[in-house]
């Protein structure tokens, strides 16, 4: 009898981690590995260490706990459903590969996730961060924990797609989803792109984000046949006191309420799956406050989540880096 062989292989699948529970205790153990990461928030160790734990987590973890409460599943939360299901449906679609999911924060820990692999024998490994355009806020982040990997084992191929903005099949599935949903429900007065936004210092220091959430939304607009200023592009979720990214995406569509828009048709294309930022932030919090400045609703298009067109997209962007 012929055993198959363990594939040498690994493709691991990495988002940013999620709190295990919807509590004070399991948001604030999240938010305190996820805010000390000098890439997230650049600000001197001696001064932010006391900042976050003493007056920012005691206050927000609360705070934050009850959002999370509020679209929690049976299947934890969103973002780690979506994850841990796009995982599995990739892995049917790539039997010659070892798929795995990781988180950059909580678990399943990436750098565990990555020794795991090692240890079972895996030489070849490429790393997916989740992000379609680049930060070094987030895909950075990811990086930094796979070189530290690589100086560990020299000897094992890693590879780490840098972002997949531009790449046809992701532009196509986001088209797509958009199209589907204006089949379904007619297509809204105005199409708003909202993306999570970063420090606008960040950006003048060289970070691509912008520029990739500026090229993802035009190349999706030809996909749709549409022109670029159909779009409005906006940046949402911002945190601390910094200039971020503008326009911000909650006065936007006020500003559309008043403006007499009746609808809009909301798509988030830098969230590879539905999370606390797209089902509280957006489809409740911002679709509320659109109503409340005199709109008719909001219409939140879902992200790519564990769907047929996304387990392609990755198929292919896998495929261009292999
Ligand atoms: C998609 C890309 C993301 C970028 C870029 C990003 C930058 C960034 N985020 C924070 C602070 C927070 N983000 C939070 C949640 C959150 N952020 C992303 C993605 C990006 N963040 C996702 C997918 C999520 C949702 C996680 C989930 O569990 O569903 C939070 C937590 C919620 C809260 O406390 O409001 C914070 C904080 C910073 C500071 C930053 C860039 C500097
Ligand atoms: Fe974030
Ligand atoms: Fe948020």
């Amino acid at each position: 009898m012929q055993m198959s062989k363990p594939s040498k292989r690994a493709l691991v699948l990495v988002n940013l981690g999620t709190p295990a529970a919807p509590t004070a205790e399991a948001v604030r153990d999240y938010l305190s590995e996820f805010l000390m990461d000098p890439r997230v928030v650049q600000l001197p160790r001696l001064l932010w260490w006391p900042l976050l734990h003493w007056v920012i987590l005691p206050r927000r973890s609360p705070v934050v706990a009850h959002k999370y409460a509020a679209i929690w599943t049976e299947e934890g939360s969103p973002l780690a459903a979506f994850t841990r299901r796009l995982a599995a449906r990739v892995q049917s679609a790539m039997p010659q590969w070892r798929v795995a999911m990781a988180m950059r924060y909580g678990e399943p820990a990436l750098a565990k996730t990555l020794e795991g692999l090692i240890a079972d024998g895996v030489d070849e490994i490429a790393v997916l961060p989740l992000y379609p355009q680049y930060s070094t806020t987030t895909t950075g982040s990811v990086e930094d924990v796979v070189a530290k990997l690589r100086a560990r084992h020299p000897q094992i191929m890693f590879k780490c797609v840098h972002d997949y903005h531009r790449d046809p099949r992701w532009v196509e599935a986001i088209a797509a989803s958009i199209r589907a949903h204006w089949q379904q429900h007619g297509r809204g007065e105005q199409l708003l792109f909202s993306f999570h936004g970063i420090p606008e210092r960040l950006v003048r220091n060289g970070d691509p984000y912008a520029a990739h959430c500026e090229a993802g939304t035009a190349a999706i607009a030809e996909a749709l046949g549409i022109a670029r200023d159909d779009i409005l592009l906006t940046y949402q979720s911002r945190f601390g006191r910094d200039r971020w990214l503008q326009p911000y995406t909650l006065p936007t569509l006020q500003q559309l309420a008043r403006d007499g828009v009746r609808d809009v048709d909301v798509v988030c294309p830098g969230f590879a799956v539905d999370c606390l930022e797209t089902l509280e932030e957006i489809a409740m919090l911002n679709a509320e406050a659109f109503i409340a400045a005199g709109g008719h609703a909001l219409r939140y298009i879902p992200c790519l989540n564990d769907g047929d067109a996304h387990v392609q997209a990755i198929q292919s962007i896998v495929g261009a880096h292999a």
